[in-house]
């Protein structure tokens, strides 16, 4: 997969090096390019952004820039996406169906906001596919973080990437539909608290019933609405009993 990352603040994505993300752009597995917004601008002062139509306060991101960008690096099969607050939730589920795309290219939108006719322009170019996403219900100052977030949790999900592909159907909001069990090591008993006894039996069945059982407990405690979200034959007897 090719990620390309476009943004005033190159620096913010450095993270992206690092760990996991980093080993799979050594490994081959993720081809991720960050490229700095302002190697499009045509003047001395290197400007990408000027005052909005209508009044109000602050500065709107120019098409005309946005626009040499994006025709540089999209491609047909590419897939426009554009971090903002009135995007669409982005989910765990979001970035399984990211994760089986070719091409990603992610607009980083600063100050108020990209010009609305970016989104409009390219989403009726053929073979380009154009999303407004949004992180949660909070305000960040730009796309910066939310490009972070959508590149782990795409990348982490390519094959190959994580050692053990069973682990993602367990974790928070992964195959399962749940939150996690609680996780424990040594030392058995810490702070004057125990490891659950069940864990230490070495009997490998009530073990993963006990998770199981934790795992509903905790999304009715915490996320029930995760719970409603579940399919009929995602829930078995003993599941709809606990
Ligand atoms: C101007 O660009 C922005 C500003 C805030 C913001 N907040 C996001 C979020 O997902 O919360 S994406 C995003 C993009």
């Amino acid at each position: 997969m090719r990620v390309d990352v476009v943004t005033i603040f190159p620096d913010y994505l450095a993270p992206l090096d690092l760990s996991l993300v980093g080993k799979a752009r050594t490994a081959g597995l993720l081809d991720l390019r960050v490229h700095d917004l302002r190697d499009w601008t045509s003047d001395r002062h290197r400007t990408v952004d000027d005052t909005p139509f209508g009044g109000g306060a602050g500065m709107v991101m120019r098409p005309d820039v946005w626009g040499r960008a994006l025709d540089d690096l999209l491609d047909e099969g590419s897939h426009l996406l554009l971090p903002t607050p009135s995007g669409t939730r982005f989910t765990q589920r979001t970035a399984e169906r990211l994760a089986t795309e070719t091409h990603l290219v992610v607009a980083c939108g600063r100050y108020e906001g990209i010009d609305a006719r970016v989104a409009e322009h390219y989403a009726t170019r053929s073979g380009v596919t154009v999303s407004e996403f949004s992180l949660g219900d909070y305000v960040l100052n730009g796309g910066e973080v939310a490009a972070l977030v959508l590149v782990e949790a795409v990348a982490r999900l390519l094959p190959g990437v994580v050692g053990n592909p069973e682990s993602l159907v367990e974790e928070s909001h992964g195959a399962a539909g749940l939150l996690e069990y609680p996780v424990y090591t040594k030392p058995p008993t810490w702070a004057e608290l125990d490891v659950p006894e069940v864990l230490l039996s070495g009997h490998h069945g009530r073990i993963a019933r006990w998770r199981r059982d934790q795992a509903l407990v905790r999304t009715a405690a915490r996320r029930p609405d995760l719970l409603d979200a579940l399919a009929p034959d995602q829930l078995d007897a003993h599941d709809r009993a606990t």
